[in-house]
C-alpha cells in the first residue's frame, strides 16, 4: 500500500502522524511511506531520519494526498485537505465529526473517503486506547495552563492553587473523571490544590476515590453537585465524554456568570463541542477569551504543544491499525478487528457510527451493510 504522511497545518500543530519506527515497520513489509518535507521537524524528527528507514521526501502536500491510498496524520483535516483528500481514500487520525466544521462530514460523505477516526478506535472492554495518550497529556496540561490563567497578569484571580501555609488553597473541580480528568486531578492534587472529580460513572468514582486515598472528593454528577462546586471553585477543568457524539452541556452561561471573578475554566472536551455552554474553540496563538469576568481556556489541540511527548505517545498506539490495514487491505483488516470497526466513521458515502450520525443530523448505515453494499 502507498501510505502518505503531510505535515499538519493547524495553528502550532507540531505533532506528526508517523515517526520513523512505523515508517520502517511499513517500508520492512514491503510498502510505500510518501512523508511531507520537515513533517517531522516540529517533532525533532529531519527528513534525513525518515529516508535512512526507507521513506521517500516529498515537497509538497498536494502530492502526499494525490499518490497515497492511506493518509496517516494527527489532527482532522481542515478546510486546505478538504480539498486534497481523493476519492476512496483511506484517512486515519483524529476526527471529532460531531464537534468541528460540518463541511467535513460533507467532503467524508462526497469523496466517499474511509474516514478512520482514532478516538472511536475502542476495545471490547470500552477503553479508547488512541485517544488516552493524548487524554493523559491534555489533562496533565489543563491544570499546568489553567494555574497560569489564574495569575493576575494572565487575567485571573490571582491565586496560587496549592496556596502557603496560612492561606486557604485554590479549589479545582474537575468535571469527568475519565482520562482527562485522572491525569488532570493527579496534578492538581499534587500541586497541593483542593480537588474534586464529578463523573456518572460510579463505579469510576469508587477507583478514582481508591486512587486518591481522600485527597480529592469524589461527587456523582447531577445538575445540583455540578453547579455548587463550580460556584466555589477557581478553577474548571471539562473533561466528559460520549464517545463520537457531541459533549453535553453540564455547565451553563448562567451558572460561569455565577463563578467569581477570575475564575478560569479549561474545556478540554471542546475537540466534541465542549461541555460548557460559554466554550468556544480556540488556538495556541490566542488561547483564551472571557466571559461574564471568567478565563476560558478552550484550545482544541492542546497536545500539539508538547510535541516531544505527545507525537511519541500517539504514535506508539496507533501503528498497530495502520500496519495492520497496510498489510491486509482495509475490507479485511476491518472484519479482523471489532476495534477498528467502532473506528470507521464513514465508509463509501456513508455515516457508520451511530453517535455521529445523530448528532450531525444523517442516516446510520451499520458498517458492515455499508461494505456489504460495496460494489
Ligand atoms: N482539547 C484537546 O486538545 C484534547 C481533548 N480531548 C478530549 O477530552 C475529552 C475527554 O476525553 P477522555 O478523558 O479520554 O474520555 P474518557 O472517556 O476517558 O472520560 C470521559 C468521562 O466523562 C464521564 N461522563 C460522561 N457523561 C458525564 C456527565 N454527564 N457528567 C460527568 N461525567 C460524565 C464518563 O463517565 C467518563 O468517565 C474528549 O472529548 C477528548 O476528545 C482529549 C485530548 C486532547
Ligand atoms: C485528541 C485531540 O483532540 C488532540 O490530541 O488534539
Ligand atoms: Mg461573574
Amino acid at each position: 500500500m502507498i501510505v502518505g504522511v503531510p505535515k499538519e497545518i493547524k495553528t502550532r500543530e507540531y505533532r506528526v502522524g508517523m515517526v520513523p519506527a512505523g515508517v520502517r515497520a511499513l517500508t520492512s513489509a514491503g510498502h510505500t511511506v510518501l512523508v511531507e518535507t520537515n513533517a517531522g521537524v516540529g517533532s525533532g524528527i529531519p527528513d534525513s531520519e525518515y529516508q535512512r528507514v526507507g521513506a521517500q521526501i516529498i515537497s509538497t502536500a498536494d502530492e502526499v494526498w494525490k499518490r497515497a491510498e492511506m493518509v496517516v496524520k494527527v489532527k482532522e483535516p481542515i478546510a486546505p485537505e478538504y480539498e486534497r483528500m481523493q476519492p476512496g481514500q483511506i484517512v486515519y487520525t483524529y476526527f471529532h465529526l460531531a464537534g468541528v466544521d460540518p463541511e467535513l462530514t460533507k467532503t467524508l460523505i462526497k469523496k466517499k473517503v474511509t474516514a478512520v477516526a482514532y478516538e472511536t478506535l475502542q476495545l471490547d472492554d470500552g477503553s479508547l486506547p488512541l485517544l488516552k495518550p493524548m487524554s493523559e497529556v491534555a489533562g496533565k496540561m489543563a491544570i499546568q495552563v489553567g494555574a497560569a490563567c489564574l495569575e493576575k497578569a494572565h487575567g485571573g484571580k490571582g491565586i496560587l492553587l496549592g496556596g502557603v501555609p496560612g492561606v486557604r488553597r485554590g479549589r479545582v473541580a474537575i468535571i469527568g473523571g475519565g482520562v482527562v480528568g485522572l491525569c488532570a486531578a493527579k496534578v492538581a492534587v499534587g500541586m497541593g490544590a483542593e480537588v474534586t472529580i464529578i463523573d456518572v460513572n460510579l463505579e469510576r468514582l469508587t477507583y478514582l476515590d481508591d486512587v486518591f486515598l481522600g485527597r480529592a472528593q469524589t461527587l456523582a454528577s447531577d445538575t445540583e453537585s455540578i453547579a455548587r462546586t463550580v460556584r466555589e471553585s477557581d478553577l474548571v477543568v471539562g473533561g466528559v465524554l460520549i464517545p463520537g457524539g457531541k459533549a453535553p452541556k453540564l455547565v451553563s452561561r448562567e451558572l460561569i456568570a455565577e463563578m467569581e471573578p477570575g475564575s478560569v475554566v479549561v474545556d478540554v472536551a471542546v475537540d466534541q463541542g465542549g461541555c460548557i455552554e460559554t466554550c468556544k474553540p480556540t488556538t495556541h496563538d490566542n488561547p483564551t477569551f472571557t466571559v461574564s469576568d471568567v478565563v476560558h481556556y478552550c484550545v482544541a489541540n492542546m497536545p500539539g504543544a508538547v510535541p516531544q511527548t505527545s507525537t511519541f505517545a500517539l504514535t506508539n498506539t496507533t501503528r498497530p491499525y495502520s500496519r495492520k490495514i497496510a498489510d491486509l487491505g482495509l475490507v479485511e483488516a476491518i472484519k479482523s478487528d471489532r476495534a477498528l470497526q467502532r473506528a470507521i466513521n464513514t465508509y463509501n458515502g456513508h455515516i457508520t457510527y451511530e453517535a455521529v450520525a445523530k448528532d450531525m443530523g444523517y442516516d446510520y448505515v451499520p458498517l458492515m451493510d455499508a461494505i456489504g453494499g460495496k460494489k
